[in-house]
């Protein structure tokens, strides 16, 4: 199972992540956020290893400045976690034909897959997020009961209030799409910094007990 973590903002906090074995990094550029990055130094982004990929999270950005981002921080993930719709992420793949699309779905219900279908032929994931007002960083879950519902093509993230609580709970969905886990405010000190050491317990606890 991959890991993302999400909401980056600190430099220490950032090098600190590297050093564990996560597969995603996520920024978030969204102004409404705390986890907003706001003027970060690109450059910071340097000492990332080649396999932690660096995703870019947007919340119905206007498609030009998420291909400045683009470009500025060398994304090479775009998670769309707003109501973007099918000709917005055409635009950007159109623009960046190697990258990977991530779009997200805040779900409370079955019938939030529906919309997934129209998605599956120019996304290459999902996202799966609990419904909330704020788009996301909510640190509340979903009834994950409700993925077993979800019979579409792409795999998917699970996220949403993720905690070192769930660790069982994750181990028993047997779900075959399932392939990430988005970790963000449950692993907090404040909003935009994470504690290391609950992260490290976190994984270690996945992947070795
Ligand atoms: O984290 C935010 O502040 C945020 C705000 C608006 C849109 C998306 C946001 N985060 C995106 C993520 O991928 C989070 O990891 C995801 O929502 C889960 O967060 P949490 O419930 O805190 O685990």
């Amino acid at each position: 199972m991959k890991i993302k973590v999400c909401g980056m903002k600190n430099p220490e906090n950032i090098l600190a992540l590297a050093k564990l074995p996560i597969d995603y990094m996520g920024l978030i550029f969204y102004p409404k956020s705390p986890r907003y990055i706001q003027s970060l130094d690109s450059s910071v982004l340097n000492i990332l290893p080649d396999n932690i990929d660096r995703v870019g999270v947007f919340v119905n950005e206007n498609i030009e400045s998420v291909l400045e981002q683009i470009n500025k921080y060398k994304l090479s993930v775009v998670q769309l976690h707003g109501s973007e719709p099918i000709e917005y992420c055409s635009a950007i793949r159109a623009e960046y034909p190697n990258l990977t699309l991530l779009k997200a779905f805040n779900i409370s219900e079955e019938a939030d897959f529906f919309a997934t279908k129209e998605y599956e032929n120019v996304c290459d994931f999902l996202l799966f997020d609990t419904k909330t007002p704020q788009h996301g960083g909510s640190g509340i879950k979903f009834d994950w009961s409700i993925l077993n519902q979800y019979k579409g093509k792409l795999p998917f993230f699970l996220s949403g209030g993720i905690s070192i609580e769930d660790v069982k709970a994750i181990k028993d969905i047997s779900h075959p799409k399932l392939y990430a886990l988005d970790l963000n405010s449950k692993f907090e000190l404040e909003p935009g910094l994470k504690n290391i050491e609950l992260l490290e317990q976190f994984i270690n606890q996945l992947k070795n007990e």
